[in-house]
């Protein structure tokens, strides 16, 4: 599965308030965390509240949402939950006096707001920051989740939220071609927090290739043509790395800081030299530059060691101001429409204790609840097709296609055969915000490849990798756990980052220095052990669309699924092509002196057919689907007229104008990468186009 304090430090840059500039203090000089402006954000942000490390004596109160104690089980509880309460002990980290609560809402006393942004997620993030830059205008902003946990932030627990109580933990049912094993039922994770499902990923920075964006022009779309768009990558885009991109493509000055992790296995290296030797390439392209073709070590979306999430690097400079308010724990359950004008006029929600409130809007609503969240809502508030809102007892108030079109990625895993999490890990971390804990390990690196299927060579395959990052004990070989003795953690159950990098170095001198490779074995002091690595090829450019619709008129209940994965074949050709492609990785050069060898333990379910036949991957495939995490296209955008659209190119509800959708709910084609970069660009769209509405004469309020 693929998976920052600074400039959201303690300082905020220009403008801020007392104490809190660059040398502001004790916090930044001690904890190497500078603070500094957060540059693309303007200057307009109000003062925030200063507060001092160590954490128990940060100024403000501050109640984090921890998860991390639960995730390895008993033997683990107490190593992990020291981690989250250093973390706290961090005012660096922490941030206590920028985070939302729960009772803001009701602290502020104020009914109706200009603007009320639905989610802070990746998208809520975005738009809430830059329209609360207009001092004038009011912006409240509602979250089904709490806080973005600290434990979050750091990248070696990137994915780790997932299953936890801040995952949504959705499924689609009833799929016929997929998840086989798991009875047709896909698991679909989607972050309930503050930096939403950005709070729970891999953080690589992927915009997906210019094609997409002319082919949403094309649909009908003016103005979101590649060319257009950029201008919006280029103002989200911080980049720590400009002499690595191709010029042109890339900018240093937005909030958003892109740069590779500080730390990377040796194998990581290794594994872009193979891949770029199967592709005749010399050196790893810019992926999101002219060329998306080739493996990479990726950028990815942190700072100073830290993930650098939508809500750290976009809200949290923004939350002094006072015409700013994000109440957490604050469940969207309808957004209220005048018929007769075709207006939106107020939202309702249930906050923490389950009491409703109507809060009215007096310029517009921006639904940022994501790609399943988005849908459900313009459903429970009667918009979307009128026989299946008649179904559940909710009134239409306008037929649209809400739900349709909602499509996403497919995955398979192959494993290729070839550590623990410790004090020492932690101590590095807290103080160089060095070492394993500042990256997902294998997971930075990618690949893009187009497959016979590709049209015009635009890749329609990417490949994740996964490995050498912290993990339970069960997800270890067991293997591992023989300890060496020199092992410097306690219980010999949890990756340990000191055998981890050993690991690295050892392997490669030996596989160097003796020809007889241990093939899938390597031996750290009298210890033998072994590793599964693991290859995610992706099939990125499907055709297969599913479809979300209402269980029920009850905003509590998940919404009814249909990934509907595979309905077109060419989706389940193309990734098996994409298989194919992982597992010749094992024969090259530069990954055979590792002991590189692919995987022949059968997978279950299709031990019947030939390995590596073409039926055996299309069987794996079906049977153990990676379903994705890049849902989009729900409230599909195109113009008046196209009957599968449910925004305008201004992302307006067709019949709504003060409505908009924000999110991947409104991309007509979902990108062939990963999402975030592609929807940040729509939020920071989005802010521009909602501000440039209100400037109009006579509009203003
Ligand atoms: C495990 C995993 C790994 C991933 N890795 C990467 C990666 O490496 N790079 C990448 O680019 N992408 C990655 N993704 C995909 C990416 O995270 C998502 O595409 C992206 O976060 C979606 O952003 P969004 O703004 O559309 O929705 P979200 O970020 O999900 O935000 C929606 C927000 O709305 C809130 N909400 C929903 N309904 C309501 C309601 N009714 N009332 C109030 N609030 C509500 C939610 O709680 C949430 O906070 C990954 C996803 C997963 C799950």
């Amino acid at each position: 599965m693929n998976t920052s304090m600074a400039s959201a430090g303690p300082g905020v840059g220009p403008g801020v308030g007392p104490g809190v500039g660059p040398g502001a203090g004790p916090a930044a000089d001690l904890l190497g965390a500078g603070p500094g402006p957060v540059r693309g954000l303007g200057s307009s942000l109000g003062p925030a509240p200063a507060c001092s490390p160590p954490a128990s004596a940060c100024d403000c109160p501050y109640s984090d949402a921890t998860f991390l104690r639960g995730v390895c089980g008993p033997s683990l509880a107490i190593f992990l939950g020291i981690i989250e309460m250093v973390l706290r002990d961090r005012c660096d980290v922490a941030e206590p006096c920028r985070r939302a609560r729960p009772d803001a809402f009701e602290r502020r006393g104020q009914r109706d707001f200009d603007y009320v942004v639905v989610g802070a997620g990746v998208a809520g993030s975005v738009v809430a920051a830059r329209l609360s830059e207009d001092k004038g205008v009011s912006v409240l902003v509602l979250e089904a989740g709490p806080e973005e946990p600290l434990a979050t932030l750091v990248p070696a627990f990137a994915v780790k939220s997932v299953g936890t109580h801040l995952d949504w933990g959705f499924a689609t049912e009833g799929e016929k071609r997929a998840c086989r094993g798991t009875g047709g039922r896909c698991a679909w994770p989607r972050g309930k927090m503050v930096a939403g499902t950005g709070g729970m990923q891999g953080m690589m920075y992927m915009r997906g290739h210019p094609v997409i964006y002319d082919t949403w022009e094309r649909l009908g779309n003016p103005g979101w043509g590649y060319r257009d768009v950029l201008h919006y990558f280029k103002k989200a885009e911080g980049n720590r790395e400009m002499h690595l991109v191709e010029p042109g493509f890339h900018s240093d000055q937005g909030p958003l800081a892109v740069q590779r992790f500080p730390h990377r296995p040796l194998l990581a290296e290794d594994l872009v030299r193979a891949g770029n030797e199967l592709l005749g390439y010399d050196s790893p392209p810019d992926l999101n530059g002219g060329n998306q073709t080739g493996f990479t070590i990726a950028q990815m979306m942190v700072h100073k060691g830290l993930r650098g999430s939508t809500a750290r690097m976009y809200l949290r400079p923004a939350m002094g101001r006072p015409n700013l308010v994000v109440n957490t724990e604050s469940l969207v359950s309808k957004v209220v429409i005048d018929a007769d004008r075709g207006r939106a006029t107020a939202v309702e929600f249930f906050d923490r204790n389950g009491v409703r409130h109507t809060v009215r809007v007096k310029r517009e609503v921006v639904v940022c609840a994501g790609a399943v969240g988005s849908p459900q809502l313009l459903l429970l508030s009667g918009l979307g097709p009128t026989e299946e809102l008649e179904a559940v007892g909710v009134t239409t108030v306008a037929d649209l296609p809400v739900g349709r079109n909602l499509h996403n990625h497919v995955a398979a895993t192959i494993h290729y055969v070839v550590g623990p999490m410790s004090m020492a890990a932690l101590h590095k971390f807290l103080q160089r915000r060095s070492g394993p804990l500042t990256s997902t390990g294998l997971t930075q690196v990618t690949a893009f490849l187009a497959s016979k299927y590709a049209e015009n060579r635009v890749p329609d395959i990417q490949i994740f990798f996964d490995g050498f990052h912290a993990g339970c004990q069960s997800e270890l070989q067991p293997a591992l756990r023989c300890a060496p003795p020199n092992v410097t953690h306690s219980r010999g159950d949890f990756y340990d980052v000191q055998v981890d990098l050993d690991l690295d170095a050892a392997a490669r001198s030996a596989a160097r220095s003796t020809a007889q490779a241990h093939k899938s074995t390597v031996v750290v002091e009298g210890c033998p052990m072994t590793r599964r690595i693991a290859a995610r090829p992706t099939a990125t450019r499907t055709l297969s669309k599913g479809r979300l619709s209402l269980r029920s008129a009850d905003p509590r209940h998940p919404p009814l699924i249909h990934g509907n994965y595979f309905a077109h074949e060419r989706d389940l050709l193309v990734l098996v092509e994409g298989m194919k492609a992982a597992a010749k990785l094992a024969e090259t050069r530069a990954l055979r002196k590792w002991g590189f060898k692919l995987d022949e333990t059968p997978a279950k379910g299709c031990r019947h057919l030939p390995f590596a036949s073409d039926q055996y991957w299309t069987c794996v495939a079906q049977t153990h689907t990676g379903p994705e995490h890049h849902q989009a296209g729900s409230c599909r955008m195109g113009p008046a007229g196209d009957p599968d659209a449910v925004v305008d190119p201004e992302l307006r509800v067709h019949g709504v104008p003060n409505l908009r959708v924000a999110d991947a709910s409104i991309m007509p084609v979902v990108p062939n990468s990963n999402t975030i970069a592609g929807i940040v660009m729509v939020a920071e769209k989005a802010s521009d186009m909602i501000r440039a509405t209100w400037r109009r004469p006579g509009l203003a309020g």
